[in-house]
């Protein structure tokens, strides 16, 4: 049971949800019913009652709670697979852009988190701030070796703000899921744990850092992608300093075409960048959104930003590969099956049946030209299918779902005629061909090198103890596989079953010999009408049982 302040401010947010239309979807509205006298003191001017659309006035809802449930938000929109389309377009404007917090406050906030003046740590620090967030400030400095750097800073007493409103945002959501059969359908609590997770992991800027430095190893030799090197000795929890980059917004089309970029090739480096990250890489940049990419010399592009980032199982990438590629074979029978076999949908599916609503789905996509074709919705449809036949929400695709719609929205903005999957395909192909097959026995082979040179010297030891045991007669082997010990089960099975069907038989027998020698055998008389009874309905029990075993 929340207190009186959470209590309060879950009235405030009633208010706030009144005040913008929304008391048809507000199930607590309930719990607050006695105050509703309240609203007639306000003034009619107050509401914003139903003047625009009802995304629209979600939209502003969440911008008028406050940045946390701006974030809250802009996550959501990502959840395609829960929303309805014309609401998640309308989160995904929301602008993360809120007021600075003071300079001397993040100055002070730094000097406590590295222990020293901003003097000794910094030539140069700038006042006002490049950019800030609802969670971090970002300000531009310069180390004392010269080179320029931006300095992000959490915004002061933010993981108190958050935690309050999670739990607040948890009560919701446990209320909504009670009352509420439309709300349950949006799987309230999980949304709210999937939000927990990365707002608080994006309040951790040494594990940004280390994104960085990580992705920044990965493309070390890269002509495609430059990323910003991390300055270590600076970096704490809630301070990080990197290299500073500058380069021209990647929304900017106009900038670039007076700076003579190649847009056609910028769009399939994109594309090339994405998957090499997705599939060679396993580690994705999974916040690509334009304010957080630039362009820089020679086509290059720069990023910024690494607070979320994706990685998927050995497996999900094969699925998801063998997926794309059967996708556009149009097999979907082999997406059905590829479903099933990583069960991201229950194993006790019927293939047919889901074959046949991804052909529905699928179809009229394929009816228009390639290169009209969006990846990020097909997988967004595909999703929707599912979780019709019960998927299980896999947060690292919805992750990899939604990069890629940001990849096919940036490409296309720079490309129109960008055709993703040609520039996929190959690469595509390229993969599955090194991970199954001849290429892949290779591979796997290398890899396993190394054991094999350490088990190597154990191997004549163990050959010559295993020879010794098998002249001496020790040797036993131990094996085990699911279909003996199923044999197993079915034998004893067997057993119980004849056991009790010959007492149930005897049994019966007995008693209609005592009720063939009544008369005959004196010392019976009396007790024998209620031994044939008693013996009888017990060999009819052992019977029973028999046939149920
Ligand atoms: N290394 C950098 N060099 C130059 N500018 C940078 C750098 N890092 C960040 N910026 C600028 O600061 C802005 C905010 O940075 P960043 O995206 O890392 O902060 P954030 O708090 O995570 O914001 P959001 O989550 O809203 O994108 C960037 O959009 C960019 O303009």
């Amino acid at each position: 049971m929340p207190g009186f302040r959470q209590l309060w401010r879950i009235f405030t947010i009633q208010l706030v949800l009144i005040r913008y239309g929304l008391d048809e979807v507000v199930f607590a509205i309930h719990l607050f019913r006695p105050f509703r006298f309240l609203l007639y003191l306000l003034p009619w001017n107050w509401f914003h009652r139903k003047r625009d659309p009802r995304a629209v006035r979600i939209r502003q809802a969440l911008e008028a709670l406050g940045p946390i449930y701006v974030k809250f938000g802009q996550i959501l929109s990502t959840r395609r697979d829960l929303l309805p389309d014309d609401i998640a377009v309308e989160l995904a404007r929301l602008q993360d852009r809120v007021p600075p917090f003071p300079s001397t406050q993040a100055r002070a906030l730094i000097e406590s988190a590295l222990g020293q003046s901003i003097a000794t740590s910094f030539a140069r620090f700038e006042d006002t701030p490049l950019a800030s967030a609802s969670i971090a400030q970002v300000h531009s400095a310069t180390l004392h070796d010269g080179r320029e750097v931006v300095v992000k800073v959490v915004r002061p007493g933010i993981e108190r703000t958050i935690a309050n409103d999670v739990s607040l945002l948890y009560y919701m959501a446990r209320l909504a899921s009670r009352y509420s059969r439309e709300a349950r359908r949006l799987r309230p609590v999980e949304v709210v744990h999937e939000f927990e997770t990365t707002i608080m992991d994006e309040l951790d800027l040494l594990r940004e850092a280390a994104n960085a430095s990580q992705l920044r190893r990965n493309f070390s030799d890269s002509e495609m992608l430059y990323v910003p090197e991390v300055y270590w000795p600076l970096c704490r929890r809630n301070v990080m300093v990197m290299e500073r980059i500058s380069g021209i917004p990647v929304s900017d089309i106009e900038a670039l075409r007076r700076a003579d970029v190649d847009l056609q090739l910028l769009s399939e480096r994109g594309v090339e960048i994405f998957f090499t990250q997705v599939f060679k890489h396993n580690f994705f940049h999974a916040d690509m959104h334009p304010g957080n990419i630039f362009v820089g010399r020679d086509n290059r592009y720069l990023a910024v930003d690494f607070g979320i980032m994706g990685t998927l199982s050995p497996e999900d990438q094969r699925y998801l590969a063998e997926n794309f590629l059967a996708f556009f074979r149009r097999d979907y029978h082999r997406v059905a099956e590829l479903h099933v076999e990583s069960e991201w949908v229950p194993r006790t599916t019927r293939v047919d049946e889901f074959e046949a609503a991804i052909r529905t789905v699928c179809e009229p996509i394929f009816e228009r030209p390639l290169k009209d074709i969006s990846f990020g919705q097909l997988l967004l449809r595909l999703f929707q299918t599912a979780r019709r036949f019960d998927m299980t929400v896999q947060p690292q695709l919805v992750l990899l779902q939604k990069t890629l719609l940001n990849i096919e929205g940036l490409g296309r903005q720079l490309n129109p005629d960008l055709d993703l999957w040609r520039t996929a395909k190959p690469f595509l192909e390229r993969w599955m061909s090194e991970q199954v097959g001849a290429r892949a026995f290779v591979g796997n082979l290398k890899q396993s090198i190394p054991q094999w040179t350490e088990a190597l010297p154990e191997l004549p030891m163990l050959i010559h103890r295993t020879l010794n045991q098998a002249t001496n007669g020790h040797l036993t082997v131990q094996w085990r596989s699911e279909e003996i010990t199923k044999l197993r089960h079915e034998l004893r099975r067997a057993n119980r079953r004849n056991a009790m069907a010959i007492t149930g038989t005897g049994l019966i027998v007995s008693a209609a010999l005592i009720y063939g020698l009544d008369g005959y055998a004196p010392a019976m008389v009396g007790g024998a009408p209620l031994l044939t009874w008693v013996l009888g309905i017990a060999g009819l029990g052992f019977l029973v049982s028999a046939w149920g075993e």
